[in-house]
């Protein structure tokens, strides 16, 4: 064993003998404590809970790249971040989302397809990363390991619905109102609502309808249709409503809220056999926490749970 070698030895064993807390401040792995830098998103913490929210409210909180690109880095950032247990997706100002911005996201495409000196397979090449880009962001979200609760205010449109569709949980306001835009703007939509809404409804013929047409779905109607699962008053209710509920996820065992968000997103995608399969595997190590023995104590005790961050 070389000095290089044994040096990187001890500088291990140092390292996980540290307290948490120590290396939280230690420069050299401050990663773990720092939310991205964010332009288009603010980002706000309170009690292992984090409010995610879009903040462009000048242009009702259209997706650009940058936004896209910045909610990849924060969704990626969560998921590993062992503070946080439940997240709060929201939207600043007016509207909650209303989709591509058509000034900014439309432009950058255009200047691309006007651009001489590519010619057409550089052309193709460049769009599928851009659309690669956004639909990375999106499922940032899906695969987060932290569940996430949209609460959804005025306009959701075109984008905006990809967005919502990979949130584990849906709630809105009673103005909210949802458009599967993409048609009016000459589109197929391919950042995920085709993908993912008929599996979150169960209802394809109407699915189809709304894609066709681009009709707007008001909030009623989101809920008879499964798009949402509770509606609010105003936006203030449904913001408080969507953090309680968070709040009362991140009560609960991080080992237990991670592994069904985990087993739920696998079984979707999956027939019953290989997700029973899938279930065993990943609680023949997580069946193994301590959360179990802290549970029953604690409900013994008459007490409430207070679980270790994962
Ligand atoms: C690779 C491709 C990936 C994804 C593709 C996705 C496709 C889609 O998302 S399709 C949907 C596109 N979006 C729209 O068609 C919505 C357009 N906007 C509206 O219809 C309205 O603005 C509204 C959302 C219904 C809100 O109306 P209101 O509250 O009355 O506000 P406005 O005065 O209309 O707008 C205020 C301000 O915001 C700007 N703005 C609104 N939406 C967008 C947008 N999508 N893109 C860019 N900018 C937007 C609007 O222009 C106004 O700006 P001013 O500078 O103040 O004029």
């Amino acid at each position: 064993m070389n000095i290089r070698t044994t040096k990187s030895i001890v500088l291990l064993r140092k390292l996980c003998l540290y307290p948490r807390a120590l290396r939280l401040n230690n420069p050299s792995v401050q990663f773990i404590s720092t939310i991205p830098k964010c332009e288009q998103l603010e980002v706000v913490e309170k009690d292992h809970v984090f409010n995610v929210k879009l903040n462009r409210p000048e242009s009702r909180n259209a997706f650009t790249l940058q936004l896209w690109k910045e909610l990849r880095s924060v969704f990626d950032h969560l998921s590993d971040y062992s503070k946080c247990r439940a997240i709060v997706l929201s939207g600043n100002g007016k509207s909650f989302c209303a989709g591509l911005d058509l000034k900014h996201g439309l432009t950058d495409i255009i200047a691309l397809l006007n651009d001489n000196e590519k010619d057409t397979a550089r052309k193709a090449l460049e769009l599928r990363k851009f659309i690669e880009i956004a639909q990375g962001s999106y499922t940032s979200i899906e695969k987060c390991r932290k569940p996430v609760v949209a609460a959804i205010h005025s306009y959701c449109l075109g984008a905006g619905i990809s967005l919502i569709s990979c949130c584990d949980i849906r709630y809105a306001s009673t103005d909210a109102v949802f458009s599967i835009k993409e048609v009016d703007v000459g589109l197929a939509a391919d950042v995920g609502i085709l993908q993912r809404v008929q599996k979150l409804v169960g209802n394809d013929s109407l699915t189809r309808e709304l894609a066709y047409t681009g009709r707007n779905i008001h909030s009623l109607d989101a809920l008879n249709y499964g798009l949402v699962s509770r509606l609010f008053e105003s936006k203030d209710d449904c913001i408080h409503g969507a953090m309680s509920l968070a709040q009362e996820i991140a009560s609960k065992s991080p080992v237990a809220v991670q592994g069904s968000k985990m087993a739920l997103n696998y079984a979707r995608n999956h027939s019953v056999e290989d997700s029973l399969e899938w279930i065993i595997t990943w609680n023949q190590s997580q069946l193994q926490t301590e959360d179990l023995i802290i549970n029953a104590m604690a409900k013994q005790a008459k007490q409430l749970p207070e679980f270790k961050d994962t």
